[in-house]
C-alpha cells in the first residue's frame, strides 16, 4: 500500500451542515475532481443526518471516494464506519479510546486520532494510530467548541519528536495560510469550510495544491 500520506495531503472533511445549502454529494464530487487526497465524513450538529439517511449518505460518499481512489474515513461513529465498511475512522479524545477502536476495526483500517499535546500524540502512537490531527491551528467558526488557535508550534513539536508519525493540521486553513502549516512539518492539511463553501470547489482544491507545492520549495 502506498504511503498513507504522500505529502502534502489535502484532507477534505465535510458534513451535510458544512455546504451552505448546496447538495453535499455535488460538493464532495467537485472536491474529488479537484484532487483531494483524503475525505472524512464528519456529520455533527443539531440538524445532522441520523439512522438510515446517514447510512445512505455515507454509502454514497464512500462510492464517490472509491471512484477517485481516495480513502473514505468516518468521524466519531465506529458503528457507522463498520456498517459501511469505511477505509478508516477518526476519533477525538472524548470519543472511544483509540486502543479499543483499533481492536474493533482491525489492523488494515486507517485510525486517526485528534491530539493537542505531545503526551496525547505519544498515547495515540501507542494505541496504534496511523495519523494524528492537531488543531485548531488558526481561528475557525466551524467547530463550536474548538480550543483557542494554537498555531503550528504543536505540529512542529510532535514532528520533531515523532518524525515518522503523519501529522495533519486543521482549523481555519485556507490556500493563503496552508504553506505555513506545511512548512511547520505537517504531512497534510485538513479543510472544511474553505473548500466546502468555495465558489468553485474544484479550483479551490487546485489552489491549495498549487500553494502547497510552492510552499514546499521554501
Ligand atoms: C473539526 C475541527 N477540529 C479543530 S478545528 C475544526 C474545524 C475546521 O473547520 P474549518 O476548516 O472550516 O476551519
Ligand atoms: C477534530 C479533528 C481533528 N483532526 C482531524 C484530521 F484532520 F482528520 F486529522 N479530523 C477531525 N475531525
Ligand atoms: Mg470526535
Amino acid at each position: 500500500m502506498s504511503k498513507l500520506f504522500d505529502k502534502p495531503s489535502i484532507y477534505f472533511i465535510m458534513g451535510t451542515q458544512n455546504t451552505a445549502g448546496r447538495e453535499p454529494l455535488m460538493v464532495l464530487e467537485q472536491a474529488l475532481a479537484g484532487g483531494i487526497n483524503h475525505f472524512q465524513l464528519r456529520e455533527k450538529g443539531s440538524d445532522a443526518l441520523t439512522g438510515d439517511a446517514l447510512m445512505k449518505f455515507a454509502i454514497e460518499c464512500k462510492w464517490l471516494c472509491r471512484q477517485y481512489d481516495v480513502p473514505f474515513i468516518v468521524n466519531d461513529h465506529i458503528e457507522l464506519a463498520q456498517a459501511v465498511d469505511a477505509d478508516g475512522i477518526h476519533v477525538g479524545q472524548q470519543d472511544a479510546a483509540a486502543t479499543k477502536v483499533r481492536r474493533i476495526i482491525g489492523a488494515d483500517k486507517i485510525l486517526g486520532v485528534s491530539v493537542h499535546s505531545l503526551t496525547e500524540a505519544k498515547n495515540a502512537i501507542d494505541s496504534g494510530a496511523d495519523y494524528v490531527g492537531m488543531g485548531p491551528v488558526f481561528n475557525t467558526q466551524t467547530k463550536e467548541d474548538a480550543k483557542s488557535p494554537a498555531g503550528v508550534s504543536g505540529i512542529a513539536a510532535v514532528k520533531k519528536l515523532h518524525p515518522e508519525l503523519p501529522v495533519i493540521g486543521i482549523g481555519g486553513i485556507t490556500p493563503d495560510n496552508a504553506a505555513r502549516v506545511w512548512s511547520a512539518g505537517a504531512d497534510g492539511v485538513a479543510v472544511i469550510s474553505s473548500i466546502a463553501q468555495a465558489e468553485n470547489i474544484a479550483s479551490q482544491v487546485i489552489r491549495f495544491k498549487t500553494n502547497l507545492k510552492a510552499g514546499a520549495g521554501k
